[in-house]
């Protein structure tokens, strides 16, 4: 049938000069003509090759923190990157929202047939991958890669290096209206440390319309966009991967264990002390044991006494807590406040966590045994999620002297099978057959977060969240936990404290039972 409609089309056009292409529809994209240039190829790849920055109207190239470089102004001739945009916003857009970004992209591009969009796919893949081969003196691959990102008003990305199996160079088109490093959206580079990893950002490149940044994938290229903070604005992207040979990688880095500590001999007092007598009834702890065995989770309201929550509530306003924000950013990014000079009743507050009478009470309430005395009813199959397996600690007394003793790791790079080992906790000669806890005092404000990442210790533990400062809490602010089943890659919800969350607004706390 077609062939038949190509016909008729053919009869009803003039003459054509032999050769000459008749598809009036056929759109070009035409790259920079700086980057034909030949001294200003020669010129970028002497200095990409020799690692040194290159300041040219056309092109920006800077190794800091890791090699990149800008085109300004990537595609030339007028018309065309209107009539791409209109091509990608018209585009089905897929809601990608987890632990680690939140924001929208397109369909694969890689078989699209819009016009504006082939012809980008064309000189992406042809004329500038050799321009990019020729830089870089990588042997770029044609594979196509590539996707188009549109990041709105709290849409962000966060920390992650790109590594992935074969890809070399990841570049992307921004088609931005005008805007300001305050509309956020901005491409953020990392520093690293000895360990390859991130530390803080260094350079912030503010996207703008028709200009490309490029950079190289490689275990320190750690880059972030930050959070869009305008309501209203489109940060539009087509970004993907030249993919090349495979280099060879350092082993990921296993960072170390917070220090834990057995429970500090106090005896029930400090409960008294300390918690809603509610709590310490007997009939209740049955109860809170049940809800807890059938939901693996429970939430107890006024935990504290009303007086020795405001006593810690005050006291976490005060300006002499030392708060150091706690990375890499690739895992997390928090504010904990420095042990040694809590005021005392924050102190004290740590120590009733870490009482041996806490551990008991928590040991009925849980039916998990992070006490010697506490019964083990427990069901002997492995229970799932966070709720620890009993029957893999002993119940050993710890010994006098071993109480408030740190059990810290080595902080050296150290491969996976050291990691292993600690999903092993059946062994008996094992130290944590010795119920332990650490506790950090945590602030969480705008913008802090946790990620999932892939060296995560797989172990059974309690986790006890005590919040302070967040009454009136509302969804919307984020900041909730969530967990996923070991193995299962469903993606999270959006975790962050994001920055439309109202300002001051904080929650605090966090101890873990191993
Ligand atoms: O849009 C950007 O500036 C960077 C996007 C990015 O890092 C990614 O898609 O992996
Ligand atoms: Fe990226």
């Amino acid at each position: 049938m077609s062939g038949g409609r190509r016909g008729l089309r053919a009869r009803d056009l003039p003459d054509k000069e032999p050769g000459k292409k008749r598809d009036k529809r056929e759109v070009r994209g035409t790259l920079s003509s700086a980057l034909g240039e030949q001294a200003l190829k020669e010129a970028a790849a002497a200095a990409w090759g020799r690692r040194e920055p290159l300041s040219h109207e056309a092109l920006a190239l800077d190794p800091v923190p890791f090699c990149h470089g800008v085109i300004p102004s990537f595609i030339q001739g007028p018309g065309f990157l209107d009539g791409l945009q209109k091509e990608l916003l018209s585009l089905d857009f897929h809601e990608k929202c987890n632990d680690l970004y939140k924001f929208k992209q397109s369909d694969d591009l890689k078989k699209r047939k819009e016009p504006h969009i082939s012809a980008l796919r064309k000189v992406l893949f042809e004329e500038f991958r050799e321009w990019l081969s020729a830089v870089t003196q990588v042997e770029l691959e044609p594979t196509i890669d590539l996707s188009c990102a549109k990041y709105e008003y709290t849409d962000a990305l966060l920390c992650h290096d790109d590594e992935l199996e074969g890809r070399r160079i990841a570049f992307i088109l921004y088609l931005v209206p005008p805007w300001e490093k305050s509309d956020g959206g901005t491409l953020d580079l990392y520093s690293t440390d000895s360990h390859f990893q991130p530390q803080q950002v260094v350079k912030s490149l503010v996207p703008s319309w028709n200009s490309l940044a490029f950079f190289e994938v490689s275990p320190v290229s750690f880059h972030q966009v930050s959070e869009v903070l305008t309501e209203g604005k489109c940060r539009l992207s087509v970004s993907g991967w030249f993919h090349g040979p495979s280099v060879a990688r350092p082993p990921r880095y296993i960072e170390s264990l917070l220090p834990r500590s057995p429970h500090i001999p106090y005896d029930h007092e400090i409960l008294y002390e300390w918690i809603n007598p509610v709590y310490l009834d007997m009939d209740s702890q049955a109860q809170i044991q049940e809800e807890f065995e059938e939901r693996s989770e429970i939430l107890l309201k006024n935990f504290l006494k009303e007086e020795k929550f405001q006593l810690v509530c005050e006291a976490l306003q005060k300006e002499d807590i030392t708060w150091r924000t706690r990375g890499p950013p690739n895992k997390r990014c928090y504010k904990k406040a420095e042990e040694g000079n809590l005021p005392d009743v924050l102190m004290n507050c740590f120590e009733f966590f870490r009482s041996e009478a806490l551990f008991l009470l928590l040991s009925n309430f849980t039916g998990l045994k992070l006490h010697f005395l506490a019964s083990s009813d427990e069901n002997e199959e492995g229970e799932e999620g966070r709720a620890a397996d009993s029957t893999r600690h002993s119940s050993s007394k710890p010994k006098q002297g071993e109480t408030n003793q740190e059990a810290s790791s080595d902080a050296d790079q150290v491969d996976q099978s050291k990691n292993d080992l600690h999903a092993e906790e059946g062994d008996a000669e094992n130290s944590s057959s010795v119920p332990v806890c650490m506790g950090e005092l945590r602030h969480w404000t705008t913008s802090h977060y946790t990620l999932v990442h892939d060296m995560q210790t797989a172990e059974f533990a309690l986790d006890l969240l005590f919040f302070c400062g967040c009454e009136d809490w509302d969804a919307e602010y984020g900041g909730f936990t969530s967990y996923i089943a070991k193995a299962e890659d469903e993606e999270l919800t959006w975790g962050t404290v994001g920055k439309k969350a109202l300002q001051g607004i904080c929650s605090y706390g966090i101890c873990s039972f191993v």
